[in-house]
């Protein structure tokens, strides 16, 4: 395991969260917020881009989070394109967009990204949690929450402890550590 990450973020929800899950198990999360541009493309494709221009402009081994948020009646979309959708249409906006479709089911989707350093390809952990869309519920304070919702809760009426135990980011982030214990017993 290192002893700590950076995680190269502008979201300072997201951090805590990360936070929250990675020093839980013993790994200092440090962070450094570089704005990036945000290119087109599937969510692989974007993570991947997205953590290769993180370790290059931040010089060494680097974590970041894309967040993707997929309706299933819409193939998919928005998915990683999400944060311009809900900063133009908002919560209401976002539920209208299903009102053509019976199916309100929906994925929110982490990947993490982690590279060594420039020019060292990136490693994707993913972490999928599935849930629907409804009209907005809950505390406003973290992006799409308060319109998700998981066996009965949207992620804006669970406690932040009860989220970052089923989410999306804490599945991916439980392979990220899954993975850092394998490179550990290689180097042993
Ligand atoms: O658990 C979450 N619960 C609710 N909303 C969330 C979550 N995680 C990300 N979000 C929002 C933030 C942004 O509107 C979009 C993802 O965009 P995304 O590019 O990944 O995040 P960002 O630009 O805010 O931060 P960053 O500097 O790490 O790219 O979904
Ligand atoms: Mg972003």
């Amino acid at each position: 395991m290192p002893t700590h990450v950076n995680l190269i973020t502008g979201n300072p929800n997201k951090l805590r969260e990360v936070k929250a899950i990675l020093e839980a198990a013993g790994i200092e999360v440090r962070s450094q917020n570089i704005d990036l541009e945000e290119v087109q493309g599937s969510i692989e494709e974007v993570t991947e881009s997205k953590c290769r221009r993180a370790a290059e402009q931040a010089g060494g081994p680097v974590l970041v989070d894309d967040t993707s948020l997929c309706f299933k009646a819409l193939g998919g979309l928005p998915g990683p394109y999400i944060k311009w959708f809900l900063q133009t249409l908002g919560h209401e906006g976002l539920n209208n967009l299903l009102a053509a479709y019976p199916d309100k089911s929906a994925e929110a989707v982490a990947t993490f990204g982690y590279s060594a350093g420039p020019g060292h390809k990136p490693i994707l952990f993913q972490g999928r949690c599935p849930g629907k869309i409804v009209p907005a519920r809950g505390p406003t304070d973290f992006g799409w929450d308060p319109i998700f919702e998981y066996e009965g809760k949207t992620f804006a009426e669970m406690d932040k402890s009860e989220k970052n135990k089923i989410s999306h980011r804490s599945l991916a982030l439980q392979k990220l550590q899954d993975w850092f214990k394998e490179q550990n017993k290689g180097s042993e």
